[in-house]
């Protein structure tokens, strides 16, 4: 038997054994007040923390009760959409809200210019730093190899450690500045290596904003359209920040109070985001509506669409996870606002690319899911498509590959994790440590 079967047969067969000794049951839940998820039976999350960074509505009062309502993001005072609205139609909003975000003010033209071009100039990488370890052992999943490259940078600062307000804003910053390179350049030697197609490092230009630099390097010919460049920044400033209860913020915030270095608090960060429940579902969502297209025969007939998701809740199909993923959310009810914005940009560009047919499956599984779910699940607040629903779609329109369509949401959500950790580090100051109830049973 070869070494790593064995190690696999033993684990096989202790599988049991874990499920058995680790499995605590609802009752004790209840008999201690514990909420799993640190959520209460209404799915509200326990309150663990305040900031000013942002607001998510999916509440509102009437007549002294709460009742569920269309979502609201606020960033640091300002409704999402409004700041997405006030971009104008040659100017790019993602550095706008990183600066909003980083530093909880909106720039005037010349702090905006100011952003921008220290911004433009930190796009660069240490020498050799893509051929010694981007390039090295590249791998499929590009959120672990930004999460390498991310461990790695910590090496080349000097000051890596030093837990310094303005250091922080210092090594933040150059992270936004590097994510997209690190994320692309993962990905073009992941396709070289692996795919064995032909390997583009174009460097990137600091005159441009975020989005086109992204598209800039991605592409082999480095070319984009102004359409193009203006929807990827609007799903970036859709992606920046969502409150400090979010799995990955929050982790920002445990890791950081703990008082860690940065390069190690954002790669926690990143693990936690790559998970399918989070960001991760985005990749999840494109492959459950391959295997639907593919397992539905006809996708007009709500009859048979409705009779496969149903399959896909009993864990009977598809990942066999019992999840309809881009559902459902942890806090919004009737709906989230990203998606809306989203759904938005899609029927565009669906009647743009011609992509109508898998347009209506869409609107179908936005549709009929919810309901399904609302059968099959305990659900208090409502649930509705999420924003990683049209999010894989808009980005597959635009030619982006799948492996970076999570790397997307993590060069957005630099943002909100770096406001995040600048928070914590000024306003809290106090390791994060809650309690676990011991129900062990002590024996001779
Ligand atoms: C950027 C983001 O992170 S957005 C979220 C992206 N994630 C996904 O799209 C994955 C699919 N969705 C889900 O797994 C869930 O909706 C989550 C993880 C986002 C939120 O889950 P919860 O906090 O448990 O939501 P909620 O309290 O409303 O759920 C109530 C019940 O419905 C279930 N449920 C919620 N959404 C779904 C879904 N899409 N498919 C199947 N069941 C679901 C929950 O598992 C829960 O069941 P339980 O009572 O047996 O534990
Ligand atoms: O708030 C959450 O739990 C998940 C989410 O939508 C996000 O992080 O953008």
């Amino acid at each position: 038997m070869e070494k790593k079967d064995l190690l696999a047969n033993y684990a096989a067969s202790k599988q049991n054994m874990c499920i058995t000794n680790d499995t605590i049951s609802d009752g004790l839940f209840q008999e201690y007040g514990v909420n799993r998820g640190l959520r209460d039976v209404n799915g509200k999350g326990v309150l663990t923390g305040l900031t000013r960074i942002s607001k998510i509505v999916s509440f509102k009062d009437e007549n002294g009760k709460q009742v569920p309502c269309d979502g609201e993001l606020w960033y640091r005072g300002y409704n999402v959409k409004t700041l997405i609205k006030s971009i104008g139609p040659n100017e790019f909003g993602f550095e706008k809200a990183a600066y909003l975000l980083l530093f909880g003010e909106l720039p005037d033209q010349a702090q905006l210019d100011e952003f921008c071009e220290v911004l433009g100039n930190s796009r660069t990488l240490p020498t050799n730093f893509t051929r010694d370890v981007i390039m090295k052992a590249p791998s499929k999943d590009i959120m672990n190899s930004m999460t390498r490259s991310i461990l790695t940078l910590a090496a080349y600062d000097p000051y890596t450690t030093d837990s310094s307000i303005e250091n922080n804003i210092r090594q933040c910053m150059q992270l936004i500045a590097n994510f997209p390179m690190i994320a692309v350049y993962g990905y073009h030697a992941y396709n070289h290596y692996e795919n064995d197609s032909s390997m583009y490092i174009h460097r990137p230009d600091p005159k441009l904003s975020t989005a086109e630099n992204f598209l800039r390097m991605l592409r082999p010919n480095k070319q984009y359209t102004q359409l193009e460049a203006q929807v990827l920044d609007v799903a970036l400033m859709l992606h920046m920040e969502h409150g400090g209860g979010n799995n990955s913020t929050f982790t920002t915030r445990v890791v950081t109070s703990a008082g860690t270095d940065t390069y190690s608090a954002i790669a926690a960060a990143m693990s936690s985001l790559k998970g399918p429940k989070h960001g991760g579902a985005n990749i999840k969502v494109m492959q459950m509506m391959n295997d639907i297209r593919e397992n539905v025969h006809d996708w007009s007939d709500r009859d048979e669409v409705k009779s496969y998701l149903g399959k896909m809740l009993d864990g009977q199909v598809f990942d066999k996870k019992g999840l309809i993923y881009g559902m459902g959310h942890a806090v919004y009810s009737l709906s989230d606002p990203r998606e809306r914005v989203f759904r938005s940009y899609v029927e565009h560009l669906a009647e743009a690319k011609g992509r109508q047919k898998d347009m209506n499956l869409y609107n179908m599984i936005e549709e009929v899911a919810p309901e399904l779910i609302a059968e099959k699940r305990h659900i208090f607040k409502g649930v509705s498509p999420n924003v990683d629903f049209y999010s894989g779609f808009v980005y597959e329109m635009l030619g982006i590959p799948s492996e970076l369509y999570t790397p997307l949401f993590a060069i957005a959500r630099i943002a909100g994790w770096s406001a995040h950790r600048l928070e914590e580090l000024v306003g809290c100051n106090k390791i994060i440590r809650p309690a676990y109830k011991s129900v062990m049973e002590e024996l001779e």
